[in-house]
């Protein structure tokens, strides 16, 4: 196979990342087929097209017919089968929970034409954890998007030990057609680059908070102003959701037992709270 015989793409999930995952690869001209099992979700997804493309044309990022054309290139359902059974190329954008991804994989696997490539947006899980859920481990990668998926041009795409080296290539020419940068990782490790970068500062950001030695705003004021960060990791983890950075720790702590993965009790605290971010309109900081 090769990039130019994928035609249809299916993204599952179509929470923060996957909506914006699936509407990146209509603007590319592909035909996409976006599934949750959350109707709040679908509807939420195409609620986000009709508010947020008017401003972005006007702005001149797009233009109006590339807009209309995505907008009409994709569909939402809640229909898992008829989502995926014609795709040429899976984007698995679920929650980050190793046990779902795997149901999903096996599923996928049963419906999926024998040529579909799937690729994982997971944070940190390698697609070998997840591959041997298939009968197609060759055809398993990582395809690691960031947030937002719209606008962060850098992509990871993870090669495990299972990956043919054409999977790799056709992931990572695919991410070209959607006008992203791909970087290869020819080696798999858990949190690939960016997010193992990324862990070592919130682990210190939630260290200092816990010990009371500073507050969020402080933290996130200190790394803008001392280090040039774009944005402070308490920002962040509230744009990236809480939910999910406990969620990803309490994984890697049940996978490894290591008292160290723990979620920091800050974290724990906002996950107990429902207080994830943005998303919910409080995290460290209020969005009201
Ligand atoms: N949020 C980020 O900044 C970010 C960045 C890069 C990658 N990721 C990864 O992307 C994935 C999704 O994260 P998110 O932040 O979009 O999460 P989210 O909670 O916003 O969305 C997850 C969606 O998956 C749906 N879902 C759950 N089980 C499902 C199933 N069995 N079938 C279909 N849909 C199902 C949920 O209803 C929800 O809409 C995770 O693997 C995460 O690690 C997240």
């Amino acid at each position: 196979m090769k990039v130019e015989d994928i035609k249809r793409i299916c993204v599952i999930g179509a929470g923060s990342m996957g909506h914006q995952i699936a509407f990146s690869a209509a603007l590319a001209g592909y035909q996409v087929s976006c599934t949750d099992i959350s109707l709040e979700m679908l509807y939420k997804a195409q609620d986000f097209a009709r508010t947020y493309f008017p401003q972005q044309v006007s702005k001149g990022k797009w233009t109006q017919e590339q807009v209309d054309q995505a907008i009409k290139n994709t569909t939402f359902t809640q229909n898992f089968e008829e989502a995926v059974r014609d795709a040429d190329f899976v984007i698995e954008s679920a929650v980050e929970k190793i046990s779902i991804k795997r149901k999903l994989f096996e599923e996928l696997d049963r419906i999926a034409p024998a040529h579909a490539i799937f690729a994982t947006n997971s944070s940190f899980i390698v697609s070998s954890k997840i591959a041997d859920s298939t009968k197609r481990p060759d055809k398993v990668c990582n395809m690691h998007f960031f947030n937002p998926a719209l606008i962060m041009k850098i992509v990871e795409v993870v090669q495990g030990p299972h990956t043919s080296t054409e999977t790799a290539q056709i992931t990572m020419d695919l991410c070209k057609k959607m006008n992203k940068n791909g970087i290869w990782l020819k080696k798999e490790i858990y949190g690939f680059v960016v997010n193992r970068f990324l862990s070592a500062i919130y682990r210190e950001a939630l260290y200092l908070v816990d010990m009371g030695v500073a507050t969020p705003e402080e933290i996130d004021l200190a790394l803008t102003n001392a280090l040039g960060h774009p944005i402070g990791p308490f920002r962040l983890m509230d744009f990236t959701g809480n939910d999910l950075t406990y969620i990803i720790d309490m994984e890697r702590y049940q996978e490894t037992g290591d008292p160290k993965d723990k979620p920091s009790p800050s974290i724990a605290e906002k996950y107990a709270k429902g207080e994830w971010g943005r998303k919910s309109k409080k995290g460290f900081y209020s969005y009201e």
